[in-house]
């Protein structure tokens, strides 16, 4: 067993394990004995053939390599395990103890199956960066077992020591909270930059990227003018609004991502949460340098800001409804100390039937993530929650159902109560 699998075991009876199945999490934990418990909801569908697995993703010391591994493995277990065995998201984690969560596979074979996960989980334990455990059936046949896999051995072994599994309480919010700070959001600009730095050796573009990167991370100038960044979901109306306001304030109007990094956007919309929000995170930087630069002269509008990038990569961490989010107040929508903070944040809401119809007559392509919108209710509505969360500065809410003229005077009137236009 590794040194890093050693070193999970003193807390092993502390974790919590979630297994997800048709997007509903199921939570068990591990106890040494039993006083009777149940057996946990995963297990009592199982039949007593049939044996399960887990395959869990630890965090080396290289995030980058591991991220990269983790979105390969799914693909991995998809393409070399038997077509029955039926593989479902896992997790595990400490209860409120941030960075404690790993993620991986829950799998599900019978006894004619066995064989191949095996040969295919021993070969990952002794290749890759995993954790393996199996569960079978106790020997009084009512109770359920987890042996942790040795990966010493080239056949299949199990740690000696069986820890019985019983039911446990869901966590006050989704797993995936624990882990998103500098994971999936990142707070400074230090810390994006270190990760599309670590990137440069595997991935060509990175370098590409930090060469964009402004010297200073502070804005430049304090801008003399207004800085207004519109948000909302793809087809709200703000590049409608975006350009009306440009023509109507004599304003500079901003696209973020900036277009400078708009080569390299589909090749890091590919790439693992933690490389491709870094991406967009440093993206915002060099907004903020060119918002210095154009605001000492004129007012700026800026289409998508920081919002956008908090939001998306909450809303996508988290998977079920809105209460799965971290709480109002969260650390977790906190605005970054070291990026420039606009004037105001406008927030662009619509029904979202009407949205539909919007993105319809507009008939262009969307992103992998617009199209979960259209067919995910759940993400639109922790997408747009999130945005809500934010503070610091929050955003204000604007009715984009009404014509595009009367958003824009609605939004003409915010403007000029907050800003002094
Ligand atoms: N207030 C409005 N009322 C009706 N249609 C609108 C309004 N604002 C925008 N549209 C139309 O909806 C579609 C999406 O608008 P767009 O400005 O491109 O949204 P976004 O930039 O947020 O994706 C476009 O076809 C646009 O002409
Ligand atoms: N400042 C920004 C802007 C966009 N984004 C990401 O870009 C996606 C939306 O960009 P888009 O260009 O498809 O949206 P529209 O402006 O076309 O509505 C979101 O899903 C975010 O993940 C970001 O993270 N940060």
């Amino acid at each position: 067993m590794s040194k890093h699998a050693m070193s999970l075991l003193p807390r092993w009876c502390s974790r919590v394990f979630s297994v997800e199945l048709n997007g509903a999490p199921f939570y068990f934990a591990v106890k040494e004995k039993h006083l009777g418990e149940d057996v946990p909801r995963v297990f009592r569908e199982v039949q007593n053939r049939d044996k399960c697995y887990s395959v869990l993703v630890y965090c080396s010391r290289d995030r980058i390599k591991t991220a990269k591994f983790y979105g390969e493995l799914k693909d991995k277990l998809l393409r070399d395990l038997p077509p029955e065995c039926r593989l479902s998201p896992m997790s595990s984690f400490l209860p409120k103890v941030r960075d404690s969560l790993v993620k991986g596979y829950f799998l599900k074979g019978n006894s004619d199956t066995s064989s191949p996960i095996e040969r295919l989980l021993s070969d990952l334990i002794q290749h890759d960066p995993v954790l393996v455990c199996s569960y079978s059936p106790a020997e009084d046949g009512q109770q359920w077992t987890q042996h942790m896999w040795s990966e010493t051995a080239s056949q299949v072994m199990d740690v000696a020591k069986g820890y019985y599994v019983v039911p446990s309480e869901a966590p006050e919010y989704h797993p995936s909270t624990l882990n998103i700070i500098n994971s999936d959001v990142f707070y400074s600009f230090d810390e994006a930059y270190d990760v599309m730095k670590k990137c440069g050796d595997i991935i060509p573009e990175a370098k590409a990227v930090l060469e964009l990167l402004p010297s200073r991370v502070e804005a430049r100038n304090k801008p003399d003018f207004p800085v207004i960044v519109i948000e909302g979901l793809d087809a709200t109306g703000k590049t409608t609004l975006t350009e009306s306001l440009k023509d109507t304030l004599g304003a500079t109007l901003l696209p973020s991502p900036p277009e400078c990094l708009s080569p390299w956007r589909a090749r890091f919309d590919q790439e693992p949460p933690l490389i491709r929000r870094a991406f967009y995170a440093l993206g915002n930087y060099i907004s903020a340098d060119q918002i210095g630069l154009k605001g000492v002269k004129t007012p700026v509008i800026v289409d998508r800001f920081w919002h956008s990038t908090a939001a998306y990569a909450i809303a996508t961490a988290v998977s079920g409804p809105v209460c799965n989010l971290p709480g109002e107040g969260s650390e977790v929508y906190c605005w970054p100390s070291d990026l420039f903070q606009p004037s105001l944040v406008v927030l662009l809401t619509l029904d979202p039937e009407e949205r539909k119809r919007r993105l319809r007559n507009r008939g262009q392509g969307k992103t992998d993530e617009e199209e979960e919108l259209d067919h995910n209710q759940l993400f639109r509505l922790r997408v747009e929650e999130a945005y809500r969360r934010i503070s610091g500065p929050a955003c204000v809410t604007v009715d984009a159902s009404p014509s595009a003229d009367r958003v824009l005077q609605q939004v003409l009137l915010l403007i000029r109560g907050k800003c002094h236009l």
